[in-house]
């Protein structure tokens, strides 16, 4: 979604992780009581004041999945509009380097196979998110695939 010119709504920036392991993505549901609750969403969190982006991915990720991580490539963002706010959820691709993954503020959590991906009832703004990170493999992949053609 793009955002509307005219808005003079807060933006709310969320970085959130995406985590691919051997085909699968790493995705977490959100607590009964919360707001979206028991929805399937991507580990991460708003970003606090003076913080980076990047700064509060590496807090929320230990925070919510006591894990220490990698950060890659920036995917491009989400925007989904509420009443009062528009979110602004960014996907980093990234990489897990502890174990074992804790939760703390989440229900559960799935390896969910990429070809299951859009089984789970994910919160709105995660599904354009999951196109972005579905063409970006496959752009990768493709990438890979030249690279090995080139030796
Ligand atoms: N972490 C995360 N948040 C997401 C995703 N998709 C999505 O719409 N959101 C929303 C839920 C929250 O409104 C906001 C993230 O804020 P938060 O992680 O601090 O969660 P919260 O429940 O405390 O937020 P709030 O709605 O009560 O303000 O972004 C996602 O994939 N990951």
């Amino acid at each position: 979604m793009a955002i509307p010119p005219e808005s003079s709504k807060k933006i709310v920036v969320v970085p959130c992780a995406i985590f691919e392991k051997d085909g699968h993505v790493f995705s977490a549901q959100r607590k009964e009581g919360m707001s979206l609750a028991l929805k399937w969403e991507f580990p991460g969190g708003k970003v606090d004041e003076g913080e980076t982006e990047i700064e509060a991915l590496h807090r929320e990720i230990m925070e919510e999945l006591s894990v220490e991580i990698e950060i890659g490539v920036r995917l491009e963002p989400a925007y989904k509009e509420d009443p009062n706010r528009i979110i602004c959820l960014v996907p980093y691709v990234c990489r897990m380097l502890t174990s074992p993954i804790v939760l703390t503020e989440h229900q559960q959590y799935k390896w969910v196979r990429l070809e299951e991906v859009h089984k789970l009832d994910w919160a709105e703004a995660d599904l354009e998110v999951i196109e972005t990170f579905l063409h970006y493999l496959g752009v990768s992949k493709l990438r890979r695939h030249k690279t090995k053609l080139k030796c």
